[in-house]
């Protein structure tokens, strides 16, 4: 993929609060590209990734209506890395053109890329101009998710097992959000990102300043 112009990489571990942050920014008028969200098409009923799947799990793969069996997948490869990287195999590239496809359409004065797996997977990083992480503590993530999913702490560990370290995570990052507060806490935060990309994609009259946020 070539590197996107305008457009941002938000990226952060299971449940640190991509999607909620996500939407504080298309609610000031980015483009949204949820790769989850497409990754989630592609695998329902009849998806567009669900053939190759069935050819390559075998058809107990798939739900009655012809949608991939969410918890049997997330309980056969969260721990079994081959068998993960069978199914990225099938996933990622789709993932990546459907994402493609959709940013072509963007209107917004810039595009966020929602991307779980941006420092893990591909050529993300390059393809977009900056990267954003959305950043909380493990402890945070787990009793986030465990409380949305139903799942049990060991289950969202083994997912975040399959994920980078949050040093890792955020040593690739150009911004970051403190999600580890109430939701009140977000907003600011979202608001001075908003103003400086918009800066920094030259969408206002101010000019920008491509290396530090520090000056707005
Ligand atoms: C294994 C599956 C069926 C489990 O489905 P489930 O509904 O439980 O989870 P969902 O897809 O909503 O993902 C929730 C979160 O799990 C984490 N996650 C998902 N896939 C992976 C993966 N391959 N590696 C590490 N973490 C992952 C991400 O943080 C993601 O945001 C599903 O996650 C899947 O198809 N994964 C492969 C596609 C993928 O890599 N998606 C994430 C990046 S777009
Ligand atoms: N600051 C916050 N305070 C309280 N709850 C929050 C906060 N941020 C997010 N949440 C809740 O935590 C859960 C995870 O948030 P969200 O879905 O935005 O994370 P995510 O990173 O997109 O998750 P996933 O990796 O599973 O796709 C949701 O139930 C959300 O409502």
């Amino acid at each position: 993929m070539e590197r996107a112009a305008r457009s941002i990489g938000l990226t952060g571990g299971i449940g640190c609060g991509k999607s909620t942050v996500a939407d504080l920014f298309a609610a000031r008028g980015a483009t949204l590209v949820d790769t989850d969200l497409i990754a989630h098409e592609l695998t329902g009923p009849h998806g567009a990734a669900m053939a190759a799947l069935v050819a390559e799990f075998g058809p107990g793969c798939a739900s009655a209506d012809g949608a991939l069996d969410r918890a049997a997948m997330r309980a056969r490869v969260f721990g079994d890395e081959r068998a993960r990287a069978r199914l990225e195999a099938i996933l990622h590239p789709r993932i990546r053109a459907a994402a493609e496809a959709a940013a072509l359409a963007a209107q917004g004065p810039y595009t966020i890329f929602v991307v779980p797996l941006l420092v893990e997977s591909g050529n993300w990083r390059e393809r977009v101009a900056r990267v954003l992480v959305i950043d909380c503590q493990e402890s945070t993530q787990i009793a986030r998710v465990m409380a949305r999913n139903g799942l049990q702490e060991s289950q969202v560990r083994a997912i975040m097992a399959a994920q980078v370290p949050r040093q890792t995570r955020l040593a690739a990052a150009d911004d970051v959000i403190d999600n580890d507060d109430g939701l009140a806490a977000l907003a600011p935060q979202v608001e001075r990102l908003h103003q400086f990309y918009l800066r920094f994609f030259g969408a206002t009259d101010a000019a920008p300043d491509a290396n530090s946020i520090e000056r707005l």
